[in-house]
Formats: C-alpha cells, sequence, structure tokens
C-alpha cells in the first residue's frame, strides 16, 4: 500500500457542483468572474442546488421559501443565552446550533429527496439568523427577526444591527458569499460528504462541516489575518513582523493553497473590494498592510493569497466582529455543502479508505502486574 499525506492529488469522488481545472473555477459550468460580477447569492444557492440558474418565477418562490423558513426555533435562542457568551467562540456556538436544530426538525432522519431538500432551505435560512443571534445575544442586545421583504444579505446585515444597511455594504456582503459559496472537494466539504456517506443525517452532516471549516488551516484563516493585520498595525511594522514570522517558520495566515499553485481566482476580487471598502471608511491602511504583505511573501515564499487573505480586511470594514469572520464564511459555504450532501445522497456509496499500518508487530498481551 501506499499513502499520500493529507490525500494530496487524490480524486475521491465524481461531483457536477463545482470545478478548479487550470486554476479557473466553476460553480456548474460558470465561472466564478461571471458569477462574482453579476450574480445574487439566491441565484448562487439555486444554481449549486439545481444545475441550472433560476428562471424570473423560480427564484422569487426559491427567494420567499428562504425567508419563510429564516425563523429559529424559541428553544434555540435559550440554548444560546445559556451557553458562556463571554467565553464561546461563535463557530462552536454555530456548530451547536445546527447540531440542536435537528432536534426540532421531525423530519430529521426523513430520507426521501424532498425531506432532504427542504431540510436544505431551512438549514440555509436559519444559519445566518443563528449567526446574528448570537452576535446580538453576547452583546447583551435581543435577537432581531428576520425580514422576508429584504434580500438574503441585507436581511443577514439587519440582524446583525437591527438597522437596515446601506448599498455598498448589501452588495460588498452578496458578492463575498457568491465567492466563498463552493469550492470542489476542500476539507470542510469532504468532511460533510464522508458524514453523510454513512447514511447520516444532513444536520449531522452540516455539523460535521462546520467542525472542519474551523479550523485554521481552512475557514480559521481569515480570523486569522485579522488577528495578524491588528497585530502589525501600521504599515512600518510590516517588513519587520513578516521577517520574524518567517525566520521563525510560521505560517502566514490567507497564504498557500492545496490546490492553486497560480494563484485563488477569488482573491483578486476580494482584493479589490478590500481597496474600495477601506477608502469608504477610512481606513485604508487595513488594505495597504495587506498589499505589502502580499509583496513579499509573494517574493519570498513565492506563495500567493488564498480567499481568506484579502476577506479579512473587506469583513472589516463591514464592521464585522473578527471571531464573526469564519462564521459569515460557514453562511455562504452552507450552500456548497447541502450541495454535496444532495449530491451523496443521490449516488451513494459509503466513503471507507484504508491507512498504511506502521504501528507495532504482533505483540502479546502482558498481565498489569508483570509490565
Ligand atoms: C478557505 C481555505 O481553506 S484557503 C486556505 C486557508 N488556510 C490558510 O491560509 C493557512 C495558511 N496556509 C497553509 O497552512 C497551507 O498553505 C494550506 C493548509 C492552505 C495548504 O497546505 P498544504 O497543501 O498541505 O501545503 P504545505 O503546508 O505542505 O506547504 C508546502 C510548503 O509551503 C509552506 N507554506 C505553505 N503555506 C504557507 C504559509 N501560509 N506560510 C508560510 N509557509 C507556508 C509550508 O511550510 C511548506 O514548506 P516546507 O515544504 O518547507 O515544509
Ligand atoms: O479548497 C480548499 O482546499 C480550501 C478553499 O479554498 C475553500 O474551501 O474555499
Amino acid at each position: 500500500m501506499s499513502t499520500t499525506r493529507g490525500l494530496e492529488g487524490i480524486v475521491a469522488t465524481t461531483s457536477s457542483v463545482s470545478s478548479i481545472i487550470d486554476s479557473v473555477l466553476t460553480y456548474q459550468g460558470y465561472d466564478i468572474d461571471d458569477l462574482a460580477d453579476n450574480a445574487s447569492f439566491e441565484e448562487v444557492i439555486y444554481l449549486l442546488w439545481n444545475g441550472d440558474l433560476p428562471k424570473k418565477d423560480e427564484l422569487t418562490q426559491f427567494t420567499q421559501q428562504l425567508a419563510d423558513h429564516a425563523e429559529i426555533p424559541n428553544e434555540i435562542i435559550e440554548q444560546m443565552k445559556a451557553l458562556p457568551l463571554d467565553k464561546v467562540h461563535p463557530m462552536a456556538a454555530l456548530r451547536t446550533a445546527v447540531s440542536s436544530l435537528a432536534l426540532f426538525d421531525e423530519q430529521a432522519d426523513v430520507m426521501e429527496e424532498e425531506a432532504n431538500r427542504l431540510k436544505a432551505v431551512k438549514i440555509q435560512a436559519q444559519i445566518p439568523t443563528i449567526v446574528a443571534a448570537f452576535s446580538r445575544l453576547r452583546d447583551g442586545l435581543e435577537p432581531v427577526s428576520p425580514r422576508n421583504d429584504l434580500s438574503f444579505a441585507a436581511n443577514f446585515l439587519y440582524m446583525l444591527t437591527g438597522e437596515e444597511p446601506d448599498e455598498i455594504a448589501v452588495n460588498a456582503l452578496n458578492k463575498a458569499l457568491v465567492l466563498h459559496a463552493d469550492h470542489e472537494l476542500n476539507a470542510s466539504t469532504f468532511t460533510a460528504r464522508v458524514c453523510v456517506a454513512t447514511l447520516s443525517d444532513v444536520y449531522s452532516g452540516m455539523t460535521a462541516a462546520i467542525g472542519a471549516l474551523k479550523g485554521p488551516l481552512h475557514g480559521g484563516a481569515n480570523e486569522g489575518v485579522m488577528k495578524m493585520l491588528t497585530e502589525i498595525d501600521t504599515i512600518e511594522n510590516v517588513e519587520p513582523y513578516i521577517r520574524k514570522a518567517l525566520d521563525n517558520k510560521e505560517k502566514i495566515m490567507g497564504f498557500g493553497h492545496r490546490v492553486y499553485k497560480n494563484g485563488d481566482p477569488r482573491a483578486k476580487h476580494l482584493r479589490e473590494m478590500s481597496k474600495r471598502l477601506t477608502e469608504i471608511t477610512g481606513e485604508p491602511k487595513w488594505y495597504e498592510m495587506s498589499v505589502k504583505i502580499d509583496k513579499m511573501i509573494t517574493e519570498e515564499k513565492g506563495l500567493l493569497p488564498n480567499v481568506d487573505f484579502y476577506s479579512a480586511s473587506v469583513y472589516h470594514s463591514l464592521g464585522f466582529a473578527h471571531d464573526l469572520f469564519t462564521p459569515i464564511f460557514a453562511v455562504s459555504r452552507t450552500s456548497g455543502w447541502l450541495a454535496h450532501i444532495l449530491e451523496q445522497y443521490s449516488n451513494n456509496r459509503l466513503i471507507r479508505p484504508r491507512a498504511e499500518y506502521v504501528g507495532h508487530d504482533k505483540r502479546s498481551y502482558v498481565p498489569v502486574e508483570q509490565r
């Protein structure tokens, strides 16, 4: 048996949800550049789940369906209130809340396709409500109920702040959601597929995926980038800070990628958004520091920024708390996880690879007194 560390280069499934070919990312055949410039997040969710962009009436119906399911059970809010709110990371709270949602869905274990599709709508609609409610509760505020007359992005911002957001913020968040929606067999999506391939339920797959996204080598990197930017704080500090980190062989969050070796096609959109938004907020330093770090890491390590690097200054400019960055990634990636979960169910086989054994040779049990 031979092994490939981290399954690098292993093709583990077929999928028609998204593809990365020659560094070009497509969702159901549509180039991410095209979607980022034109599509609403609602259209992208529909596309990922159904294989085609919705017609006008299909989009109206789908958007309404999402809005109709955005409320979360009161028990979930009560459960969140009981958490040690000043200590809990919002990704941990989200993981627990999504697991708990299953307990209030009588159809949680019903495996028919129609029931699973309805669960997908509910989960996609409820995850932003959970993230916003948690954020408000820990700030000592009551959760804000979702509104059904706002777009997905606008409603999320509204539930976070209790105020109607401006168009610039809504468009920026919409674009970020589109850019993060799916990404072939990334670690969290693979996790979701492994989980549901045992014919476990959708909520279990989602809970597993959230756990995988949380890690700093994956979705957690966007929070790590902002931590680094905050520590650096000034443009003059970039050079000594990064030099020291590289000398200490530290990983620089937001750089490198398992698949993209010539650059992540999503990063240029986020870089442009970071430039524009930091100008609007009057804090161009976050963009300027990012560009300087980008230049240094590219020149010295040959590593390019991934989706998490410029999204940090984008989310900061949109006023999000830094530990909400990864949950916001999860709000978007939920659409991809659910598309892959539905695809896995539709053509399922248990996912069970092998391990090459490198442990002790065979030996015999020794009673405890003789060890
Ligand atoms: C949404 C996403 O998940 S995008 C990825 C988000 N994660 C990050 O930004 C965290 C930082 N980046 C990394 O840790 C990695 O680049 C990963 C996890 C994204 C990819 O990992 P792998 O494909 O396993 O690459 P691996 O970690 O083996 O890196 C290869 C070499 O480049 C180095 N390297 C890779 N990324 C970085 C980095 N960000 N900073 C410094 N060195 C790096 C490694 O140390 C390694 O060097 P070595 O060969 O001298 O040991
Ligand atoms: O594909 C990956 O390995 C990580 C990534 O960029 C993503 O999940 O968006």
